[in-house]
């Protein structure tokens, strides 16, 4: 490693989020004591979980602890650790970018929210900040950090004005020193370098860290008799205790997740998940579960109040770490809930778990399956005892997630199935649960119609759901991609099947769509002639009350909003022929067979034919191939009419 001291220049996100960080998060200033303590404690777990395959690692500095060292002369604040430490390269990597995908298009938001003047605490906090939150009380920062197993070290340092120097460095032991110079501060502003104020930070925000914060301490310490000055009666004269310094915990460890209910406050919770997630926000609501017998585990799970901006990553962290007897094992364990409760954060302690679990094997572990199996049920319970506001909060957050379980976990399906809910043609804007739907059916109904595009208000005018909308019969309008999915494995609910209103026929009224089929059979046949190469049918309508004509497909045709979601995707898509449907008790499809009984070979019938294409496709917000001739005809039609 080169022994030069060398200047980068932070990525352009790194100064986007400094900028914002030190321009909106001076009323927060405390949080960085939490996030920085917060990181050490994350540093020794890693080298922890490293070192259970590797002993060698932890050589004969086996007593971890968190160290804060004050300086009030010099106005710094240090904070140290004995974890894993880092590489140079993993400076770079870690500290002088933000590796997050998505990072950018946040910070953009962000910065638009700041513009606005309505960028809060709480959007930024939703990002977590983490080690840049050192900037909202340093001038400068200097980070010193020895990997675990190398014997050099690195000093990076910056003072948050777009620039930071890294240079070799000396530390005779592993691990991260981290060494704030303090800014100057108002009036009226804490100093941090006061014990007490630390002592108050550490004891509301870290106080469950389960390693010891320790930090030299000022204490009263009785003066020995025989040092004690005395009067003639043998009475102390002066003082009988004196200051003396001695190294203090400020943090009680407790793992609260282990502690039984009624023993934790609702204070020590919240605090609890902000240590946890990095989030600044209170959760939304958290299980603390205790479960004993043959699978034994103890759970604290939080629900967090937001969604994170990278819930849809693929490579984003899960929010689980998993604990044996109050001992860290492992953070981010997918293997104990499932893809689509990735929001959930949390701890878990399975006192029966083998320490040297590895990832690999931790699948197929029988006991973590039945923890998860269980955690599962637990959590799909908890959401459905929410209350209705709380519920409400809870799915537009993360209701798209939540969904994506039916496509995974088969066994739960009945109980997402009581979690979805959809806004219906009836329900005036507001949710819909399936049990309600099914409650309010009307006489006769015997099915669950449900109908999915990208966009609210054209579904609700579709053509599609008029027959439906006549008879008074409410439909699920489904908005999410993730929807697609959910129909093709929820097809019955409560012994009612799940049916498209856009596919198939309806069977509203058989009788009367047979004798109209063989009315209008030669005209219908003429038309799919026409159509041939976009069209595999032309039928009455089972759909449409006052539209003209409407595009449907069969029961088990793609429907339209998978095909566009296929498509922008970038996917494969079968070409598939759509049916047109006509609506034989509309006048002008009447007066268009007329003419074609009248004449098959009137020009007209052909235009008429593309128009109605036309039409159909217009009327699900489609393209037509075509504009300029059906502006054309529209215009003859026009024409024709006003001239009559
Ligand atoms: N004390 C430390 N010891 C070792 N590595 C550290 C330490 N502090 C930070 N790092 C490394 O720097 C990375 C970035 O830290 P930062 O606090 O910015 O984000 P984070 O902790 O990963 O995420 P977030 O705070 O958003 O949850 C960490 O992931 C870790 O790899």
């Amino acid at each position: 490693m080169e022994a030069r001291k060398e200047t980068y220049e932070f990525k352009t996100e790194v100064q986007q989020m400094l900028h914002l960080i030190i321009n909106s998060l001076y009323s927060n200033r405390d949080i960085f004591l939490r996030e920085l303590i917060s990181n050490a404690s994350d540093a020794i777990d890693k080298l922890r979980f490293k070192a259970q395959t590797d002993p060698e690692l932890l050589g004969d500095d086996t007593e971890f602890n968190i160290e804060i060292i004050t300086d009030p002369e010099n106005r710094t604040i240090e904070i140290a650790d004995n974890g894993i430490g880092m590489t140079r390269d993993e400076v770079m990597e870690n500290i002088g970018t933000i590796a997050k995908s998505g990072t950018a298009a946040f910070l953009e938001a962000l910065e638009q929210a700041q513009k606005q003047e309505s960028l809060t605490p709480e959007l930024i906090g939703q990002f977590g900040v983490g080690f840049y939150s050192a900037f909202i009380v340093a001038e400068k920062v200097t980070l010193i950090t020895r990997a675990a197993g190398a014997d050099k070290a690195v000093k990076w340092e910056s003072a948050g004005d777009g620039a930071y120097t890294i240079e070799e460095a000396e530390k005779p032991s592993r691990g991260t020193r981290i060494i704030l110079k303090l800014k100057a501060g108002e009036e009226g502003d804490k100093d941090y370098t006061q014990e007490w104020v630390i002592r108050n930070i550490v004891k509301q925000h870290s106080d469950f860290v389960s390693y010891p914060i320790r930090m030299e301490v000022e204490k009263d310490e009785p003066i020995p008799e025989a040092e004690q000055e005395k009067d003639q009666d043998g009475k102390p004269v002066g003082e009988t205790t004196r200051k003396v310094s001695a190294t203090d915990t400020l943090n009680s460890m407790k793992a609260i997740w282990m502690q039984s209910k009624n023993d934790v406050s609702e204070d020590e919770y919240k605090e609890f998940y902000k240590h946890l997630s990095h989030d600044w926000n209170d959760p939304l609501t958290h299980i603390h579960l205790k479960l004993e017998g043959i699978t034994e585990y103890s759970a604290l799970l939080y629900i967090p109040a937001s969604a994170p901006f990278d819930l849809f990553f693929p490579e984003r962290k899960h929010g689980i770490q998993l604990y044996c007897k109050r001992v860290f094992i492992m953070d981010d364990c997918k293997e104990l809930v499932p893809e689509y409760l990735r929001f959930i954060k949390g701890v878990v302690d399975a006192p029966d778990l083998n320490l040297n679990v590895s990832r690999e094997i931790l699948q197929q572990d029988l006991l973590v399956r039945n923890i998860r199996k269980n955690l599962v049920k637990k959590v799909l319970d908890l959401l459905r005892g929410m209350s209705d506001e709380e519920y409400e909060k809870f799915y537009a957050e993360f209701g798209q997630v939540l969904k994506e379980g039916f496509h995974s976990d088969w066994e739960n399906k009945d109980r997402l199935a009581d979690l979805i809910q959809y806004k219906t043609t009836r329900s005036e804007d507001k949710f819909v649960r399936l049990k309600d739907y099914v409650a309010r059916m009307k006489p006769g109904q015997e099915e669950i119609y449900y109908i999915t595009g990208d966009n609210l208000s054209m579904l609700i005018n579709s053509p599609h759901l008029e027959a439906l909308k006549a008879k008074e019969y409410e439909v699920l309008l489904m908005t999410d991609p993730v929807d697609e999915w959910v129909v093709q494995s929820l097809t019955e609910y409560d012994g009612k099947t799940l049916k498209s209103a856009e596919k198939g026929d309806l069977r509203l009224d058989d009788a009367a769509d047979d004798t109209k089929k063989e009315e209008y059979s030669g005209l219908f046949e003429f038309i799919r002639g026409q159509l041939e190469e976009k069209i595999k049918e032309v039928k009455p309508s089972s759909h449409l009350k006052d539209s003209v004509a409407c595009l449907s497909g069969d029961a088990h045709d793609m429907s339209a909003y998978m095909e566009k979601l296929l498509k922008s995707s970038g996917g494969q898509v079968p070409q598939s022929k759509r049916v047109l449907e006509l609506n034989t008790g509309h006048p002008v499809v009447g007066k268009i067979n007329a003419l074609f009984e009248k004449d098959k070979e009137n020009p007209a019938l052909k235009d008429y034919s593309h128009l109605l294409l036309d039409m159909a496709i217009i009327s699900e917000g489609g393209k037509i191939d075509n504009p300029s001739k059906f502006n054309r005809l529209i215009g003859d039609l026009m024409s024709n009419m006003l001239s009559e």
